[in-house]
């Protein structure tokens, strides 16, 4: 079994804990009483000339275990917004990275800008769940879902009035998100079969997703270095985790990552 298997296992069994605790009737009639979501499509597009910054709650991971304790992820989103992050991610799995809807909830409070809500989507209820919970974005990872569970979940996103930042790692997965319409298409250089991060995979995908397409170089941050040569490549934003949350200044990471010029490289099909 992949990791990656292994993960939505435990996510399907603590699913149906909660699915039993909250039934979805109950969980739509709460998304439906929430204010509406926050453009995050508008707010990764930024000003156009320099990079977005997605900035993660990550305390632990399957990959390097315990990243950081994090007991106020309240406290370091707000950290997150004053250095100009686009959008703060919050893990709410719990298993592997020790995250929770709880952390979800303290974050939403805490900032104005747009929340994604990252989990291994593999039911509709995990989206209604996202959106009650105030989340503007959820995570939709291709290699984890079918062609028709892609685009059933992408459209209950937009029909929410949230978006998705869809996850890709191979050629192939980024022709299925382009095939669906996904308008935020990430290529997370972390194999999560194997967990190899291989920085080398972005710049030959990012050339494949589509002009009106949003592209997110996702994982494998390790400083500013790696942030200039993704946007050099074809980023328009880059998702970062353990770099800020280990670093000792989580505010001026993002502050320096966010001044990063974006480039228009020929044949990139990307505006
Ligand atoms: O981070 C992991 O080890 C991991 C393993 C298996 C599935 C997902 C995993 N991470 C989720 C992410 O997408 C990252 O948290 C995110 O891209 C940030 O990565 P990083 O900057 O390398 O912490």
């Amino acid at each position: 079994m992949s990791v990656l298997d292994d993960i939505i296992s435990g996510v399907r069994e603590d699913l149906s804990v909660r699915t039993a605790e909250a039934p979805l009737a109950q969980v739509r009639a709460r998304a439906l009483d929430r204010a509406p979501a926050a453009d995050a499509l508008g707010a990764l597009r930024g000003d156009g000339r320099t990079l977005s910054v997605i900035a993660e709650v990550k305390r632990s991971s399957p990959s390097k275990g315990a990243l950081a304790a994090i007991a106020d992820p309240a406290a370091l989103a707000a950290r997150y917004e004053a250095g100009g992050a686009a959008v703060v991610s919050v893990l709410t799995e719990q298993r592997r990275f020790h995250g929770s809807l709880a952390d979800l909830d303290a974050v939403r409070t805490s900032v104005d800008i747009p929340v994604l809500r990252k989990d291994f989507t593999v039911e509709d209820y995990q989206i209604w769940e996202a959106r009650a919970h105030g989340a503007d974005l959820v995570l939709l990872i291709v290699a984890a879902l079918s062609d028709a569970q892609l685009e059933h979940f992408l459209g209950r996103t937009h029909e929410l009035g949230m978006n998705a930042l869809v996850e890709t790692h191979t050629a192939e997965e980024v022709e299925r998100a382009a095939a669906v319409g996904s308008r935020i298409i990430g290529v997370n250089v972390r194999n999560l079969k194997t967990l190899d991060i291989d920085r080398a995979v972005f710049a030959d995908l990012a050339r494949r997703i589509p002009q009106d397409a949003v592209t997110v170089a996702e994982s494998g941050v390790r400083g500013i270095g790696d942030v200039e040569e993704f946007a050099a490549q074809g980023a328009r934003a880059v998702l970062v985790g353990e770099a800020l949350v280990r670093g000792e200044d989580p505010e001026a990471a993002v502050a320096q990552f966010r001044a990063v010029p974006v480039r228009d490289l020929p044949g990139l099909q990307q505006r």
